[in-house]
């Protein structure tokens, strides 16, 4: 099912405590295969008070059932870019490496510093015959990060709960599912880390591949392990701020989608579209059909099946 670009633009992947957009209507909901499997969930397909809509997947699933290393990220980019998305808003709870980052305080990074264990599928070439290297110098799509920088703090001020957004932040992605023990916290100060999480990996490196925009709004919930005279981070801890981050955060998805998929009509994400052309490497040998057929899900530009 593809519905026509014009209607579908964005898409909006929930974290940890954000598993539906209950604040919009919901249209219909689908459950598409993909050549890399279903989605974490089913994806809702709301609309917006104008009738414009976004498709909307839960990354842990609806009741939050899938763990961060085995969430099926291929399965949910690819279905949003074959439903039509053209970028991809992400929220993901996240611990605070900085003191001024407080649990509550939501914030954008523009960088990552990857600390997966290389156990989560990051490609969609992976298992094919064809190779690509995709640039990810700059993780997130900036375009959108600027655009959002203006965006999401007008959205947070008008919410006025004081929820303060801060911008230009480096983003540690560890395994899990265990928090990190207060020597690695330390050190991914030190490395430059603001924000961890266990989620914004491999999601945008595949979103890179797909040629989607994407970008991430981090909610912080605590303040990991650090800290000296503090209590390390718990799960009940971070339970104590999620149920707040997601209200604001179905505030604000209400309050900017609009606008967004209005800029995403403009030139917003050309930097991603074709961005691919380059990264696939030519072949020595015909690449199979089957990869080929599997490929052109997301990628129908460079991929054609025969028939
Ligand atoms: C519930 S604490 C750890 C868990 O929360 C974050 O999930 P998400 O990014 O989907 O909001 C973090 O990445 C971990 O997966
Ligand atoms: N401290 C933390 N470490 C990793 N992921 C998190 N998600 C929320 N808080 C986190």
């Amino acid at each position: 099912m593809t519905c026509t670009s014009a209607s579908l633009l964005i898409g909006v992947i929930g974290g940890s405590g954000l598993y539906h957009l209950d604040n919009l209507t919901t249209i219909k909901t689908v459950n598409p295969e993909t050549p890399w499997g279903y989605p974490s969930s089913p994806i809702t397909i709301c609309a917006l008070p104008s009738g414009t809509r976004v498709a909307f997947v839960a990354r842990h699933g609806k009741h939050h059932n899938i763990s961060p290393s085995a969430v099926p990220s291929r399965a949910n980019v690819a279905a949003l870019k074959h439903l039509g998305v053209r970028a991809i808003l992400a929220f993901s709870a996240v611990g605070s490496l900085r003191e001024e980052i407080v649990p509550g305080h939501f914030a954008l990074p523009t960088q990552i510093i990857d600390r997966t264990k290389g156990v989560r599928p990051a490609s969609f070439f992976e298992g094919t015959s064809i190779v690509a290297h995709a640039a990810f110098g700059e993780p997130f799509s900036m375009r959108l990060v600027k655009w959002l920088e203006g965006a999401v703090a007008r959205a947070l001020e008008e919410e006025g709960r004081g929820v303060v957004l801060h911008r230009d932040k480096c983003i540690v992605c560890m395994e899990g599912p265990q928090f990190s023990t207060r020597a690695e916290s330390v050190m991914y100060r030190a490395w430059g880390g603001d924000l961890i999480n266990m989620s914004v990996l491999p999601e945008a490196k595949l979103a890179r591949e797909a040629e989607l925009g994407y970008a991430l709004i981090a909610t912080a919930t605590d303040y990991d392990s650090w800290r000296p005279h503090s209590e390390v981070v718990t799960a009940s801890q971070v339970m104590q701020t999620l149920q707040a981050n997601a209200n604001t955060s179905r505030h604000l998805a209400a309050a900017i989608l609009e606008d967004l998929h209005a800029s995403a009509q403009g030139d917003l994400f050309s930097e991603e579209r074709g961005s691919m052309a380059f990264s696939i490497m030519p072949r020595s040998v015909d690449p199979k059909e089957e990869d080929i057929e599997k490929l052109a899900y997301i990628l129908p530009e460079y991929f054609k099946p025969a028939n």
